[in-house]
């Protein structure tokens, strides 16, 4: 990459940089997908090169696994990691309870089952993801293909049902066929507006006939890490109940393996 970068790649890349401190040499280490965890996965291939850092990456997309493999990770399977020290990922909105939503790049159930199997969960984001009610932000479902219309029916009307605001859904589309997920399922958007008990809403969906799973994260996230484009970086931590700000010495990031695409 060549020049400055842009306010918000210069907030996902200050995020991302502060994220990794949290990997510690020898973790099992769960690889989130999208842009700002590519930037994570990129400053992990940086210290794998040039400190020698070992861990193994337990990447949520085959996109991510590619990243994670051309930097010099060593990507293993969850089921042969088992279990994982931390997960790294980002997010499409957070609130002030780090609940989240997550899906916009179709990944959220790789994702939501490996934050799962996880000790921690560290979300990176700018500081545009933050939200007072989660809800703005489609929130993505994945459905199983067969009969998605049927699902998609039946999760309006429950939605009508329990009174929640906006009812339209859509099918996300991929050009001119419908999106498929790395596990060959659809990904239906809600549009909700707002969202008021996320946790009631995820539990009714997950039990939908055709739903695999949600984008609400629901007491997950320990630990958000938020990036402003002038560089400075605000990490908040749930379970210690700290909020830390700082500047990071933000260096161009020109030997980041900038030229690989996410
Ligand atoms: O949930 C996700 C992918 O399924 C992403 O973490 C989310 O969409 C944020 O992406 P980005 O960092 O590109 O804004």
């Amino acid at each position: 990459m060549t020049g400055e970068l842009s306010p918000i790649d210069k907030a996902k890349f200050v995020a991302a940089k502060k994220a990794a401190e949290y990997v510690e040499d020898g973790m099992r280490v769960g690889l989130g997908t999208g842009s700002t965890a590519a930037w994570l996965v990129r400053c992990l291939g940086e210290m794998v090169r040039d400190e020698g850092l070992r861990i193994k990456g337990v990447p949520t997309s085959t996109r991510t696994a590619e990243l994670a493999r051309e930097v010099g990770i060593e990507v293993i399977s969850l089921d042969s990691a088992k279990w994982l020290d931390l997960t790294i990922d980002g997010a499409d909105e957070f609130d002030g309870n780090m609940n989240l939503i997550k899906g916009g790049g179709g990944a959220l159930l790789q994702e939501k089952i490996v934050a799962t199997a996880s000790d921690q969960m560290v979300v990176i984001a700018d500081i545009g993801k933050e939200v007072e009610t989660l809800g703005a932000f489609p929130l993505p479902v994945e459905v199983i293909p067969f009969g998605w219309q049927t699902t998609q029916a039946l999760i309006e009307e429950t939605l009508v049902s329990m009174d929640v605001l906006g009812r339209t859904s859509t099918l996300r589309m991929n050009g001119q066929s419908p999106f498929v997920t790395d596990e060959g399922n659809h990904i239906l958007d809600l549009h909700l507006n707002r969202i008021g008990d996320a946790r009631q809403l995820s539990m009714v969906l997950n039990q939908m006939p055709g739903v695999v799973e949600n984008g609400l994260f629901v007491d997950i996230c320990d630990v958000v890490v938020i990036g402003y484009g002038d560089g400075r970086v605000e990490v908040r931590d749930i379970n210690a109940g700290t909020i830390e700000e700082s500047m990071l010495d933000f260096a161009e990031p020109d030997n980041l393996f900038t030229d690989l695409v996410d």
